[in-house]
């Protein structure tokens, strides 16, 4: 009922200096009760995209539709949609009560008994029973974006529309608020899109996760699924923290047998096994990119527990407490550095030489595109005939 569908969906503005477009060809399906999260870097389209899902905005190209109703022409109020902003958009004259069933006073032929009613069950919900008589500008951040969820669930929309609503919050309200507003969202079953810049937001609240580039969609699929098989170089980098390393390589032959090679660190090599030549089509001579993500790096003091051909030496730079984890940036003798995430019982001297390994399972692989070659290799999908060798 309260699907969400994008159409080849386009937006340009047009501005003194020329036309910027801000979306375009988005074709997107959002499922009845399902949370997606739009993520994506400042100005790559999220905000507009919501905006023309609730009628902010017009449509220049495409269709957008809710449920089954094409909506490009429709004025907001008729929508069916409940929209949450970043700075809660509360009336400062108003009660916390009138604030909440202000929509349901206009929109609606509930009696006043029957708004109480459901204004109370909400504040029930939202565990701001106790501010109902409140102006907004007695309640702090946390308690006013509360009276903001409280205003658009009361609504009942077939559709919540989010525009990043916890940026205003402290760290630790924000992975509350987070939760709560999952909770609820599971609760309620409400077809959501919410956006936001940070992608641990992202990660920890979406059903799916849409990830946006220069206004275009790059990949929308579980986070699981955009985290361990992203579609292109852009989504790796963009989801994970620290962000996956990439290395230069270039794709060389020794012997009859492939293998890649550091194009800033020529002594370092990976033997790349021929079904991974054959399924890519890339040739010899290529430059390719090389992936892995922090957690699957393999940081050692002692060598000799591992294959020696297998390790490459390198010197601690910083070492990064983050709580249960600690950050390494390391930096071997040739080439770019790398940032190993590590359990935070093991903290190695800066300064101090360390080796690092990896198994070639966790390795991605990408094009000179940008195009995804290898994802981390899972169950059918895993590539462990791969042989590789890192040659110090
Ligand atoms: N009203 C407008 N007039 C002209 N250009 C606009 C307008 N609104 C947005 N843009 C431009 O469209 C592009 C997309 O903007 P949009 O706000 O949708 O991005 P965003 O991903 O939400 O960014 P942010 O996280 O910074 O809000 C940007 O280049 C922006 O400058």
């Amino acid at each position: 009922m309260g699907r969400v569908s994008f159409d080849d969906v386009k937006k340009v503005y047009g501005s003194s200096e020329g036309d910027i477009v801000a979306v375009e060809d988005l074709s997107l399906d959002v499922s009845d009760g399902e949370f997606l999260v739009l993520v994506g870097p400042s100005g790559c389209g999220k905000s507009t995209t919501l905006r023309m899902v609730a009628g902010l905005e017009d449509i220049t190209d495409g269709r957008i539709s809710i449920g089954d109703h094409v909506v490009n022409g429709t004025e907001p109020r008729e929508r069916d949609i409940a929209m949450v902003f970043q700075n809660y958009a509360l009336y400062p004259h108003m009660t916390v009560r009138e604030n909440i069933g202000f929509g349901l006073k206009y929109s609606s032929d509930l009696s006043k008994e029957e708004i109480d009613d459901r204004v109370e069950n909400v504040a029930e919900m939202m565990d701001i029973p106790d501010l109902l008589a409140d102006k907004p500008s007695q309640l702090s951040g946390g308690q006013r974006q509360r009276v903001a969820l409280g205003r658009a669930i009361v609504r009942e929309p077939q559709v919540f529309l989010f525009d990043e609503p916890l940026s205003n919050l402290d760290a630790k309200l924000r992975t509350h608020m987070r939760t709560e507003i999952t909770r609820l969202q599971r609760e309620l079953d409400v077809t959501s899109i919410y956006v936001t810049h940070d992608q641990a937001e992202a990660m920890t609240m979406a059903d799916v996760v849409a990830v946006m580039n220069d206004g275009i969609l790059q990949q929308a699929a579980p986070p699981n699924e955009v985290y361990n098989h992203p579609a292109n170089q852009f989504v790796a980098g963009f989801i994970g923290s620290p962000s996956m390393n990439f290395l230069e390589m270039r794709l060389d032959q020794h012997g009859g047998r492939h293998a890649l090679v550091g194009r800033e660190n020529e002594s370092v090599s990976y033997g790349l096994d021929d079904t991974v030549v054959e399924r890519t089509g890339i040739e010899v001579g290529d430059h390719l990119t090389l992936g892995v993500r922090p957690e699957d790096l393999d940081v050692a003091r002692d060598p000799s527990q591992y294959d020696a051909d297998r390790l490459l030496t390198a010197t601690v730079d910083v070492v990064e407490p983050m709580g249960s984890d600690n950050f390494l940036t390391l930096l071997p003798q040739q080439g770019e550095s790398w940032v190993a995430r590590v359990d935070s019982s093991y903290a190695p001297e800066e300064g101090g030489e360390v080796v690092m390994t990896f198994d070639p399972g966790v390795l991605h692989l990408f094009a000179r595109d940008g195009t995804t070659l290898k994802s981390q290799g899972t169950g059918n999908d895993a590539y462990h005939a791969e042989e590789y060798v890192i040659a110090p």
